[in-house]
């Protein structure tokens, strides 16, 4: 068989919008930011679980894992997970992270140097690891490993037989997953079942009115030959080889399945799908870290302003041992079951879930009485913010002012058989009319946004530097309503999973300029690198302004080209001193 050609290989390049790429350039300057756009292209080259230590230890499950991972004969590098170079630095050990040498990028003077020599601890056990940062020994490593050289068996005139899949589809095989048949776009002829396939992907290429599409049918047949749709663009997106499970033929007429069994992959990483379901969850550590920066205690009354589907609403109520009132609103329906059905899963009962949209978060006030009174009056909503009430071990003072009104409309709402699991009746989904102001010791706003920092991502051209700013606005009105709905003394913790300085350093400036009373608070453990400080001119001539100098110590930068190897991701944390000031 011939060597790998330059074609069958995973060497992606980013398409970025060319003004959101200067801007992005101007911010980062252009090595620095080549890095994170290469960084983006690849997963992290581990698994994160988040154990649930309300029904299990990070020790048993590290055993049921080895079990599992040993039985499904999945194969992974068995050495070191972590290292620190000779610097003292954090490194995860990692083929493709050659870059990040290069990249320079410099990691937080904080508590960088102690993640360096804990996590080199940790790599001593081998392919699973317990974190060994202060107060995460709840989370567990494992290693991956890419990418990897895969031979196609490529000869000069013979090809292989190909399966072009969706982008969605390669990013999350890129992850672990299988390739089931929903993300199929196109195989080449006379597939049968058993065959041995080359798995490439279809990229969104731009297209005549100026956007950007994909030019193909689903069902197309692949001839192999240079007319084939999207043959030179998939030049260096292959990722991976493996079996069908299915004739071409069946690929495009059943509607679920494995199409084909990948088992030759650029990158392994273990799947752990339906995997010890409620005792662990997958969780990016940037994410775990932001439910810690919040610090919830106990028997206090917190709510998510942007929850589904549950990771960190969890991880909260964890924290909390389940105990007090964690209050996850989502403005989808069918995301809120995802939230109960979380919660149901991992045992937890202090969570009440309810639709909602965040921008109208905060309760209005009929102007005659000091009755509470949604715009929209709905019957069976007002019974639902008050059942809430009569069940909060932690009522505040100002919510008990609808009581009257309220034990009426109950009697005539309230179902016989009472509320189910997390107060939510079988499975419905609540509607909230939104909470009354100083009602919550700390809120989280882990905020919608462009999403520029997930990995592994292979198109990122649709954001424009008008959507970013779209994102930033919607962002900041999200953020009044969280700073009327803590109370003074309070929390507020803001993240977003973007590595646009303007959801991120900008909405900071915005939050101080705005709000006196909010000063930017420590946040432990501190692991992510500093915030941007300066400001930047867009395209439009407006200028961006980001932290002042002595700010971006407090903040958390998980840069996707740092040695953490984490997603992009943004936290800021927020004390509130007293609002009449
Ligand atoms: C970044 S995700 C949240 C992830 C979640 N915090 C977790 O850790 O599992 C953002 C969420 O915001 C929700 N969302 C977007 N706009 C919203 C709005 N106006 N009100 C409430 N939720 C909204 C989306 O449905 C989405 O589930």
């Amino acid at each position: 068989m011939d060597a790998p050609t330059e074609r069958h290989c995973y060497k992606p390049t980013l398409r970025w919008n060319p003004k959101v790429e200067d801007y992005f350039i101007k911010a980062y300057g252009s090595d620095h930011f080549a890095c994170i756009s290469e960084a983006l292209t690849f997963p992290s080259c581990y698994s994160c679980i988040r154990v649930n230590t309300l029904k299990s230890t990070s020790d048993a499950i590290i055993e049921k894992l080895s079990a599992i991972l040993q039985e499904s004969g999945q194969h992974y590098v068995i050495d070191n997970m972590n290292q620190s170079d000779a610097n003292g630095e954090y490194i995860i050990d990692c083929e493709h992270k050659d870059h990040v040498k290069e990249s320079n990028v410099p990691l937080n003077s904080y508590d960088s140097d102690k993640a360096a020599l804990v996590l080199s601890e940790s790599a001593q056990t081998g392919q699973i690891t317990k974190c060994q940062l202060p107060g995460l020994d709840y989370v567990v490593f494992v290693k991956g490993s890419g990418p990897h050289t895969i031979n196609y068996g490529c000869a000069h005139d013979k090809l292989p037989k190909e399966v072009i899949v969706s982008r969605k589809c390669a990013e999350a095989v890129l992850r672990g997953a299988q390739v089931y048949v929903p993300g199929v776009l196109a195989c080449s002829a006379h597939v049968e079942k058993g065959d041995t396939v080359a798995v490439s992907v279809a990229v969104e290429q731009p297209v005549q009115d100026g956007g950007w599409g994909i030019g193909m049918t689903r069902g197309t047949v692949l001839q192999g030959l240079q007319t084939d749709p999207y043959f030179f663009e998939r030049n260096g997106l292959y990722i991976g080889q493996g079996t069908t499970m299915m004739s071409r033929a069946q690929m495009f007429r059943v509607p679920k399945g494995i199409a084909v069994d990948l088992h030759d992959r650029v990158f392994k990483l273990p799947s752990f799908h339906d995997v010890l379901e409620g005792e662990i969850f997958l969780q990016n550590l940037p994410s775990i870290i932001t439910a810690h920066a919040l610090d919830p205690q106990p028997g206090e009354r917190i709510l998510d302003m942007c929850a589904a589907p549950g990771g960190k609403t969890t991880a909260i109520a964890i924290l909390m041992k389940d105990k007090g009132e964690v209050v996850a609103v989502d403005r989808s329906h069918n995301k809120v079951l995802d939230i109960q059905k979380l919660a149901a899963e991992m045992g937890l009962n202090c969570i009440r879930t309810y639709k909602l949209d965040a921008l109208k978060a905060v309760l209005q006030r009929s102007e005659s009485s000091d009755v509470c009174i949604s715009p929209s009056v709905a019957q069976v909503e007002l019974d639902i913010d008050c059942t809430t009430r009569t069940n909060c071990s932690n009522e505040k003072a100002t919510e008990t002012t609808c009581a009257g009104k309220v034990d009426m409309q109950q009697s005539i709402w309230r179902p016989r058989n009472g509320p189910g699991r997390n107060n939510c009746m079988g499975g419905r989904v609540e509607k909230s009319d939104g909470f009354s102001p100083n009602s919550f010791d700390r809120v989280l706003l882990d905020a919608p946004c462009s999403a520029l920092g997930l990995r592994p991502r292979l198109f990122t051209g649709e954001e424009t530097i008008e959507s970013l700013r779209n994102h930033a606005k919607y962002q900041r009105r999200m953020f009044d309503q969280a700073v009327q709905l803590v109370r003074p003394g309070g929390v507020i913790v803001y993240s977003t999973c973007t590595i646009n300085p303007g959801e991120n350093e900008a909405l900071v400036r915005y939050v101080l300029d705005t709000y006196k009373f909010l000063t930017l608070a420590l946040q432990h453990p501190r692991i992510g690198g500093p915030g941007l400080v300066g400001s930047c001119e867009l395209p439009d001539g407006c200028i961006e302004e980001w932290l002042r100098s002595g700010e971006e110590e407090l903040v958390q930068r998980f840069d996707p080209s740092s040695p953490l190897d984490t997603i992009g991701f943004f936290v800021a944390k927020f004390n509130v001193g007293s609002k009449d000031a």
